[in-house]
């Protein structure tokens, strides 16, 4: 259970009077800066939960303490005296009862903006007078399960938009009667929706004034034509998706227990995952276990300063891109710059509205995602392309050894690709790998880590799960793709898998591991190809799963 503020209060002010004693004793520098930070923090922490008193009390004692520091050591006169007549009123301001106690409450608007859950409508409105241009990206959508319905005419799709409101528009900007039509008529509808529509404007031109004119009509994204497909699919499907999105995970390194304790507490309450650091220097090993979003770092901390850590932080070539947001009560201009140059991407004073760390927090990892998606996704497919599933690869084999838990890998190839290429095209070639990757995605477990892991070749880290039951789920996905039907040009055709699966339990190292599965894959190959195979022991015995 956690101890209530007040109780650890006395242990507090009790360290803050031993350091000061010890330094009146010892006259030693280490020692004044550590009774600089303990009462730094108590300022920051009584303010936070009520004690307004205590901290104006502790905040001027900071400031002597400052001065001490500057000026250097002294041990008798007015500057040694005021100090400790402060140190009696820290005694006396404990004592006063809160003036508020602070509340975790976050407004509906908050938990909206956090939860923002995808709508289950896989509608579509595409209006665009060109009915060629149309009807050709309406089939593309139509392959990736979308009702696709084509409207040449804006009067029509005025009204249909009334009956389905969920519907997700896609709306050509320019029109015969007006280069701006597509705008002005999403403008009018906007304003009789109870929820705004969600628009996606495509536009045979890129400027500005047309972007700015999109989004002021309240769209979610700009596609210019011709229209990549591929990239409309992912925006579509990241609108529609029935995955909510992972917990933002967080990790807070403060050395307050107390504070801890409560940026814990409101940031969980958000639905943020979150682990936290006491020790500074405790951040390594949960820094690789949890892989946090963001981490919310407290500067003024005992054994290394946060902006020393963010700094050790950046030289970590997995962690480069982990968004850093400081926490301090330091509220000086020039220190928020030096840490923001040194590798923070935020400054946030002590004490926060619990609204506004929500709101910080939030905002700052959807940023941080969607700029470590452009470094690890494929952009073809959006799974983790060679080079992160590689890491994770490392990362969840070394877990799984350390926890002694099963884990699995399975190896991936579309059979005879190149003559879907050489006999439909590039582009039909592109969407059997897309619809691949889809159903991978679909039928794996949430937890199953899915990667592209060469052209037409995937990779798939089954935490959890031993190669036999490993290999009877790739089997279930085999069946399921080699049923599709994929189209081209009116000419239909299928296309199967091959796959090898390999476990920990007979592969005990990554290297070792990789190799059994891709000479599963291999068997499979040679074997007939459209089969899983399963590398079920380090003699190299493998069995076909039918
Ligand atoms: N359309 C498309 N083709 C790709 C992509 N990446 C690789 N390829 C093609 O995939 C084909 C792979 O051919 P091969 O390695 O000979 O294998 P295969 O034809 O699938 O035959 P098996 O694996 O032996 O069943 C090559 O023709 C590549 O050009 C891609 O992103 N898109």
């Amino acid at each position: 259970m956690t101890v209530p503020y007040a109780e650890k209060l006395p242990g507090k002010i009790s360290e803050i009077e031993t350091a000061w004693k010890d330094f009146q004793i010892e006259q030693n520098a280490e020692i004044l800066h550590e009774l600089y930070r303990l009462v730094h923090g108590l300022a920051n922490s009584s303010k936070a939960f009520g004690f307004l008193e205590l901290s104006t009390v502790a905040r001027a004692l900071v400031q002597d303490l400052k001065h001490l520091i500057h000026v250097g050591i002294v041990t008798s006169g007015p500057e040694f005296e005021q100090i400790n007549g402060q140190m009696l009123e820290l005694r006396r301001a404990m004592n006063i009862a809160p003036s508020y106690l602070p509340e975790i409450i976050l407004t509906p608007t908050d938990m909206g903006r956090i939860k923002q859950e995808p709508i289950n409508s896989k509608q579509i409105f595409l209006i665009d007078d060109d009915v060629e241009t149309a009807e050709d990206l309406a089939l593309q959508l139509r392959y990736y399960g979308y009702e696709v319905k084509v409207f040449n005419q804006l009067g029509e799709f005025q009204s249909a938009i009334k009956q389905i409101p969920s519907a997700i528009v896609l709306m050509n900007i320019e029109f015969p009667e007006d280069r701006l039509s597509g705008i002005k008529a999403i403008k009018e509808i906007q304003k009789n929706l109870a929820q705004p529509a969600r628009v996606i404007f495509i536009s045979a031109y890129d400027n500005i004034i047309l972007r700015l004119g999109a989004v002021r009509a309240g769209s979610i994204a700009y596609f210019v034509k011709p229209v990549n497909s591929a990239e409309l699919i992912d925006q579509l499907d990241s609108l529609t998706s029935f995955q909510a999105q992972e917990p933002f995970r967080v990790l807070i390194v403060d050395d307050s227990s107390a504070l801890l304790a409560y940026h814990e507490a409101i940031l969980k309450q958000a639905g943020m995952a979150v682990r936290t650091v006491l020790k500074p220097m405790d951040i390594m090993e949960t820094l690789h276990d949890f892989n946090p979003d963001l981490i919310l770092m407290d500067v003024y901390m005992p054994e290394c300063s946060g902006i020393e850590l963010a700094k050790v932080i950046r030289q970590l070539n997995n962690f480069v891109s982990i968004a850093i947001v400081y926490l301090s009560s330091e509220n000086d201009f020039n220190t928020q710059l030096e840490a923001m140059s040194l590798g923070g991407d935020d400054f946030l004073v002590k004490p926060i509205e619990p609204q506004q760390l929500v709101s910080a927090v939030t905002s700052r990892i959807l940023r941080a995602r969607l700029l470590r998606s452009f470094m690890v996704r494929d952009s073809l497919t959006r799974l983790f392309n060679h080079t992160s599933i590689k890491e994770q690869f490392s990362r969840e084999v070394a877990r799984s050894r350390r926890l002694g838990t099963p884990l699995s890998f399975a190896m991936v190839d579309i059979d005879y690709f190149k003559k879907v290429n050489d006999t439909y095209g590039h582009a039909a070639g592109d969407r059997v790998i897309k619809s691949l990757a889809r159903l991978l995605k679909q039928r794996l477990r949430r937890t199953d880590i899915v990667g592209r892991y060469g052209g037409e070749e995937f990779a798939i880290i089954m935490t959890d799960t031993d190669a036999f039951s490993a290999a009877k789920v790739m089997d279930e996905i085999r069946k399921a793709f080699s049923y599709l039907v994929h189209v081209s040009d009116d000419k239909e055709f299928s296309v199967s898998f091959s796959c090898g699966v390999a476990d920990l339990a007979h592969f005990a190292d990554v290297a070792s591991l990789g190799d059994a599965a891709d000479k599963a894959l291999y068997q499979a190959k040679e074997k007939g190809r459209n089969q899983v195979m399963l590398h079920s022991d380090s003699s190299g015995n493998m069995q076909p799963l039918i």
